[in-house]
């Protein structure tokens, strides 16, 4: 049976860290400011953007929201990101995922400062961390990351799998593997026998977004299992892009679906705030 890497546990020791930090810069006048934008009445992005600023507010980082309507023009939200970049009192913005129609959001994320970027999207900061030379890291796959390191999992040699190749988890993720020397195999929805692929794995990182689609059978025995999925099934349940009874059979160590990387994301974005307030000082 699989040892549960727990998600909340590593968060809640990290988010200590973070208010520590935060108090000593306090203590010279300096307090990490987190710029929080929402546009819309997306369900999931509203539970998110939420969960953001009360993170924020328990670590002593200052977060300024902005809920725009949902018929926001673009051109309006890059006139606030302007706003955003030139304050002073602001070290990360953060634009909530995904945007309505009428926004491109390739234009919206590279209007941020490469220097406020505190989700790592802007091409500056993509190119920085496929280098290996990293200034802000995208909080899922940088939380992904933590987690290994706080599990004990050496990644030299291994071989990682990631399912899934957006640019917000699966590809960059790959790149953070590479550069822990892993082989990397980078599977997507045209990958050609996947579950062959899968079973090779020292670890899996399931990122595709739909539910269960690994299936605990593909695990090899003993490898560590990592599900970035967070999928809602009916009114309530969330599961993960892994079957987690089945591969928890085989897996070594596994992450749960809630509780696993979803609470180190949010928390990542935290220590982005706080690490760009630094720079700043
Ligand atoms: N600008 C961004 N937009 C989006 C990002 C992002 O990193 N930056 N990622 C996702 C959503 N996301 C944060 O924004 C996020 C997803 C999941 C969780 C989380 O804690 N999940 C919990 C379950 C929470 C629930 O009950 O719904 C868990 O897995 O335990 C936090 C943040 C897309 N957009």
């Amino acid at each position: 049976m699989a040892k549960i890497i727990d998600g909340k546990a590593i968060a809640a020791k990290i988010r200590a860290e973070i208010s520590a930090e935060a108090a000593r810069l306090k203590e010279r006048g300096i307090v990490p400011g987190l710029a929080v934008v929402l546009v819309g009445e997306d369900p999931a992005s509203k539970v998110y953007v939420s969960m953001k600023e009360k993170a924020c507010a328990d670590v002593g980082i200052f977060s300024d929201e902005y809920k725009l309507a949902a018929e926001t023009s673009e051109e309006e939200l890059l006139t606030l990101i302007d706003k955003l970049n030139n304050d002073p009192k602001i070290h990360g913005i953060l634009v909530q995922l995904p945007l309505p129609k009428q926004i491109n959001t390739e234009r919206v994320l590279e209007a941020i400062s490469p220097e406020k970027d505190a989700d790592g999207f802007h091409p500056y900061n993509v190119g920085r961390l496929v280098i290996g030379k990293p200034l802000f890291q995208p909080c899922t796959p940088y939380g992904v990351m933590v987690m290994l390191k706080e599990t004990g999992v050496d990644l030299t040699g291994k071989e990682v799998v990631v399912v899934g190749r957006s640019n917000i988890v699966g590809k960059p993720v790959a790149f953070m593997c590479l550069q822990q020397n892993a082989t990397v195999t980078l599977c997507h929805s045209k990958t050609r026998d996947l579950a062959a692929k899968v079973g090779q794995a020292d670890v899996v990182i399931a990122a595709v977004g739909v539910p269960e689609m690994i299936k605990g059978a593909w695990i090899k025995e003993g490898a560590v299992v990592i599900d970035v999925g967070v999928n809602r099934v009916g009114e309530k349940k969330l599961v993960g892009d892994v079957e987690y009874a089945a591969a928890s059979e085989r897996a070594s160590a596994i992450t749960p679906v809630p509780g696993g990387v979803g609470p180190m994301t949010i928390t990542m974005l935290l220590q982005n705030t706080l690490e760009s307030a630094k720079r700043g000082m």
